[in-house]
């Protein structure tokens, strides 16, 4: 199928250094007027290697209270499983548009998988300055490799190899969410599906524009995965909404940048935020994004952990099939 590609139009718009009109966010969410320039707080970084598991906790806990998100580093997975990664996937998206076609999101069907970008989908009409390619990794029951890319060749193994050290690295981040609430070490990732729970690879690329200034990549969001385990290339332009400022995402080589998801917020019943983010583009280089959403099972059920709640914390939010979560935000209706 022919997909309208954003990296086609940034190609075309190269001769009039301009961008189309569509692609020109209200003022309100221009980097250039809404971007904090003054001293802003880091976003946090923990050390998974910590000897202290008491701190390495608490620290985990009050990142995902105060922020919702936050940057891992020493998280066992090599260097080069990370480069093989973002090897691969650059030489996918630097291949002539026919042959990205062949992976495009099939036609009519509600697919999250395949080649593509949301041209078509924003009911304001605005449009966002981001390509991308969706296709589950884990488990194998839910793998489908029609939409992972045949070549290069080394695609499927590096995305195999860097999905294997993701189990291992979410494991460990939701037994220190778990036991930062107080639960056991296995509640949330039981809570997500446990062994089900479903891997969704994205890779986000975004054309140089000649008009950064004025545009986005990922309009504002929150994931509505559990938790989202990313990385970006060396290009910066994440930003958080941090006490109403949109505040940059320090470029930390090697780091994976942890969001805490939606589902994690209804899980820990509003203790741990799910955070706004988005991000910008930029003018001479293209940037790029892996983001894994490790979400529940569509028709596994989320709610509340049931530990979380009593008579002075009532429920804050309907338990819920992941599928109908994720139909509503969608949607844009009511949870
Ligand atoms: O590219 C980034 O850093 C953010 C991407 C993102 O938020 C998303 O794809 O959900
Ligand atoms: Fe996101």
């Amino acid at each position: 199928m022919e997909v309208q590609s954003v990296q086609a139009i940034a190609f075309s718009s190269l001769t009039t250094n301009t961008i189309p009109a569509e692609f020109i966010r209200p003022e309100k969410e221009q980097p250039a007027l809404t971007t904090f320039r003054g001293p802003a707080p880091e976003i946090p970084t923990v050390d998974l290697c910590d000897p202290d598991q008491g701190n390495l906790v608490r620290l985990i806990a009050n990142a995902s209270k105060e922020w919702g998100i936050f940057q891992v580093v020493n998280h066992g997975i090599p260097s080069d499983v990370i480069s093989n990664l973002q090897a691969v996937g650059k030489q996918f998206f630097e291949l002539p548009q026919e042959e990205k076609e062949a992976y495009a999101k099939p036609c009519g069907a509600q697919s999250v998988e395949g080649y593509g970008n949301k041209l078509q989908k924003d009911p304001d009409g605005k449009k966002a300055w981001v390509d991308h390619l969706f296709h589950r990794t884990w488990p194998p029951s839910v793998v489908n490799y029609r939409f992972w890319p045949k070549n290069p060749p080394s695609y499927r193994e590096a995305n195999e190899v860097y999905a294997n050290y993701v189990r291992e690295v979410a494991d460990k981040l939701f037994t220190c969410l778990s036991l930062g609430l107080g639960l056991r070490g296995d509640a949330l990732k039981e809570a997500s599906g446990g062994e089900e729970m479903e891997f969704m690879m994205k890779i986000n690329y975004y054309p140089p524009c000649p008009q950064p200034d004025l545009t986005l990549g990922v309009v504002a969001h929150t994931d509505f995965s559990a938790l989202t385990l990313l990385v970006p290339n060396e290009v910066p332009g994440l930003q958080v909404l941090k006490d109403d400022r949109w505040i940059d995402a320090k470029y930390i080589p090697n780091a994976l940048i942890v969001h805490i998801g939606d589902q994690i917020e209804i899980m820990s019943n509003g203790k741990y935020r799910s955070v706004l983010h988005r991000s910008t583009v930029n003018k001479e280089k293209a940037r790029m994004s892996w983001p894994v959403f490790l979400e529940p099972p569509a028709e596994f059920v989320v709610g509340p952990v049931p530990e979380l709640v009593n008579e002075e914390n009532p429920p804050k939010y309907k338990p819920k099939k992941f599928k109908d979560y994720a139909f509503c935000k969608l949607n844009k209706l009511p949870q």
